[in-house]
């Protein structure tokens, strides 16, 4: 039996057995199994199938990636092409990209590389398509833009977040605190699931953007139920409408920190920022942006705006951790 179908009988069972306190502990086991057969689907331990393939793994470049993922012909590539100025090839037919095309975009000051990605179906997960690989590569980037059909978003939106949950994805989630610890009675405060996923350990927690692409064919009564989804952005890829505010979500997503050099005696330099990320922007990392052998000579930073003390600026070391436009 292959892990697919190994796969597939566990879910069937889970679907048929009813959930209550008897159940519990069974679904956890059957929960459990899945998790390890996904596992093994993710990183295959010797001809399982599902490596990396031909045209998939890209060279990365920039600060931060964003993968697109979608149904065929959503206006994935129709989308990528303008907002990078790479040609990915677009068509009304299905199934038009087939490797990953990357391009690059400058916004804020930040180079970020776009994976446009071939569209996935139902079942990608295990092994439908090019479904493992599309959802390999969307697992490397630091942001997913689900491209959706604004004429059935919320159908579409549920079948691919459970492709990439399936895969170790867990979007727009934090990554949950947990501590076991023994009580007087009870278990642990957490569900089964996050339990799993924390002792699992493979899980990648990354923020997604909802577009909802295709607005242009659709009337405005219907654009004013659409912004009730949350973490959503419509757009018209085509016409080229509400990109601003998709770039702006994408941005505040990325969660990346500018930081402007000052030469002594003069103003900051404001048009090219210094772009680190968040959780990684101390001024020891600030140092090595620029140049690795800054830090040996390093002696105190200068510092001005929101994470310095005083507003004609602080002195600081190299821990110190910077703030967005510092
Ligand atoms: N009306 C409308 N059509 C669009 C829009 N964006 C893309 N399309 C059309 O949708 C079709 C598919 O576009 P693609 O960009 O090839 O879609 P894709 O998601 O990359 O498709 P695959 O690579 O096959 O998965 C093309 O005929 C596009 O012209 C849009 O905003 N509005
Ligand atoms: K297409
Ligand atoms: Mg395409």
């Amino acid at each position: 039996m292959t892990t697919a179908q190994k796969i597939k009988d566990i879910e069937e069972e889970m679907a048929k057995t009813q959930r209550n306190k008897n159940t519990e502990y069974h679904l956890g086991q059957l929960k459990a199994k899945l998790a390890k057969l996904r596992r093994e689907l993710i990183t295959p331990s010797g001809g399982g199938g599902g490596g990396p393939g031909i045209g998939f793994d890209v060279a990365r470049t920039g600060i931060a990636s964003v993968g697109f993922v979608g149904f065929p012909s959503v206006g994935k590539s129709t989308l990528m092409s303008k907002l990078t100025g790479t040609h990915s090839e677009a068509a009304s037919y299905e199934f038009t990209t087939l490797t990953t095309v990357p391009g690059t975009m400058t916004h804020n000051g930040a180079r970020i590389q776009v994976l446009d990605l071939p569209g996935i179906i139902e079942g990608a997960k295990d092994g439908k398509g090019r479904g493992r690989q599309v959802i390999a590569v969307a697992r490397t980037c630091n942001l997913i833009f689900i491209v959706l059909d604004v004429l059935k978003p919320l159908n579409d939106l549920a079948i691919l977040t459970n492709e990439l949950e399936g895969f170790g994805i867990r979007l727009n989630k934090k990554p949950p605190a947990i501590t076991v610890r023994k009580k007087e009675s009870g278990g642990p405060d957490a569900t089964i699931e996050d339990f799993i996923d924390v002792v699992e350990g493979n899980r990648v927690y990354v923020p997604a953007i909802f577009v909802l692409n295709k607005i242009d064919a659709i009337s405005i009564e219907e654009l004013d139920l659409l912004y009730k989804i949350p973490d959503s952005v419509p757009i018209s890829s085509q016409l080229w409408l509400n990109i601003d505010e998709l770039l702006e979500v994408m941005w505040d997503k990325l969660n990346l920190v500018r930081v402007y050099t000052k030469p002594r005696g003069q103003q900051p330099d404001y048009s090219s920022p210094v772009v680190l990320r968040r959780g990684k922007c101390t001024v020891e990392d600030f140092c090595n942006a620029i140049h690795k052998e800054i830090v040996k000579q390093f002696r105190t930073a200068m510092v001005w705006g929101t994470s310095a003390k005083h507003s004609r600026g602080q002195k600081v070391g190299l821990e110190h951790v910077l703030e967005d436009e510092e």
